[in-house]
């Protein structure tokens, strides 16, 4: 029998973080396999993983959709079979929808699977700003977890970290919501708190259910049912697939969604530009998003990525990386990582989220590497700015 967590979470939240945690603290003893999904041209944190002796199937084909079901499926339904793992963990690509995730793997589910925890990990200090301007992608992530676990907690105020659970809460009334920083916690701590979200959430059914019938016997008359079916039914609304938009393909202009997202959620525009191949609808598990009237993640966030064999220094890395802080320079920049040489050659491993960079000495890499994630990106000045 396999289970399936699915670590979701925005660009740089953490997933690759928790997961090495669980897997060195929580999963130990069981044969694992990680399936990664990232946006954009170059897989870096499959290096990574690899550094850390696990296991990576990485699928990169930059479309998150159509990978999900292409690749995905079949590489999925391949793992299971050849490998037959106590548990797969899949980390989809940060700027994912976890309703297509979950739509997928239910899809190859049999009953060798199971589906374990929906996991999203959400950064803490950024939360509300990213609830705000990538609402159509994050929301979805939020909404459909069955645990959300936040990042980076011990650095901000209390009342912050309260507005930001309060805020949570408001698109997830069920999910476990894990509030303490990571290192005073074991994974076993976590992954008991994950796993226990379904009992949990059926006891608070069932004493809102036994809370109702009291309610009921004592006053039988008027309007008692207001609050009947609040419990389970909203993390789960994956399934798609009705192939209804893909009409019009031709017309994506959907490209200024992500400062006023909230008013163009419901009337508008499905740009499905992606779908044109997957058309002819033998395989009819496209579009799941669609009847979100959603955009496609490579519509909103762009990838920019190269493999050089340059050397860098650290402080070079480290002034190009804070230089993407700069405002809108470069565009908005959400994300970027690399593993590049220096002159000695130790090679840098590095990484960045607005406001925070990380800068390490690591393991060679077949060639350098570098990405940086984000919208409305400046790609020449970008290639300038790293010197490739
Ligand atoms: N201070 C702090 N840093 C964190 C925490 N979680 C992650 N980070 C750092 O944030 C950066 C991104 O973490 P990852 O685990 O790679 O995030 P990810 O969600 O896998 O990112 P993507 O590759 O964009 O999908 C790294 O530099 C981490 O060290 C946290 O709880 N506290």
């Amino acid at each position: 029998m396999t289970t399936i967590d699915i670590y979701s979470g925005f660009l740089g939240a953490g997933k690759t973080t928790l997961i090495k945690k669980m897997i060195r603290e929580a999963y130990q003893g069981e044969k694992i396999v990680l399936i990664e999904n990232e946006f954009g041209e170059i897989g870096i944190d499959g290096g990574f993983m690899q550094d850390a002796g696990i296991q990576v199937n990485e699928m990169n084909s930059g479309c998150i959709c159509c990978s999900l079901v292409g690749d995905f499926g079949r590489a999925l339904k391949q793992v299971i079979s050849d490998y037959h793992p106590d548990r797969i963990l899949i980390e989809p690509s940060g700027v994912g929808k976890l309703s297509d995730v979950i739509g997928a793997v239910e899809r190859v589910a049999d009953e060798s699977v199971t589906l374990g925890s929906f996991i999203t990990v959400a950064d803490a200090t950024k939360c509300k700003v990213y609830l705000k301007n990538f609402g159509e992608f994050y929301t979805n992530q939020i909404e459909t977890a069955s645990a959300i676990i936040l990042s980076r907690t011990g650095s901000i105020s209390e009342e912050k970290l309260a507005a930001a659970v309060a805020l949570l809460r408001e698109h997830n009334q069920n999910a476990v919501i894990i509030t303490t920083p990571w290192d005073q916690l074991s994974g076993a701590q976590i992954l008991e708190a994950m796993q226990k979200q379904h009992t949990l959430t059926e006891e608070l059914a069932d004493m809102i259910r036994s809370a109702q019938s009291e309610e009921d016997d004592e006053d039988e008359e008027e309007e008692h049912h207001h609050h009947h079916h609040h419990d389970d039914d909203n993390e789960h609304e994956h399934h798609c697939c009705h192939h209804h938009d893909h009409d019009d393909e031709d017309e994506h202009h959907c490209h200024h969604h992500h400062d006023h997202d909230e008013d163009d959620d419901e009337h508008e525009h499905h740009c499905c530009h992606h779908h044109d191949h997957d058309e002819d609808e033998d395989e009819h598990h496209c579009c799941h998003h669609h009847h979100h009237h959603g955009h496609d993640a490579d519509e909103v966030f762009q990838s920019w990525g190269v493999e050089t064999p340059k050397k860098f220094t650290e402080e070079e890395i480290r002034n190009a990386l804070a230089a993407l802080d700069n405002g809108e320079t470069y565009g908005i920049v959400l994300r970027a990582k690399g593993i590049v040489p220096t002159a000695d050659g130790t090679w840098l491993h590095f990484d960045h989220v607005p406001g925070e960079i990380d800068v390490r000495t690591g393991t060679a890499a077949v060639t350098g590497r570098l990405c940086v994630i984000g919208s409305k990106l400046d790609e020449k000045a970008l290639a300038a700015l790293f010197g490739v």
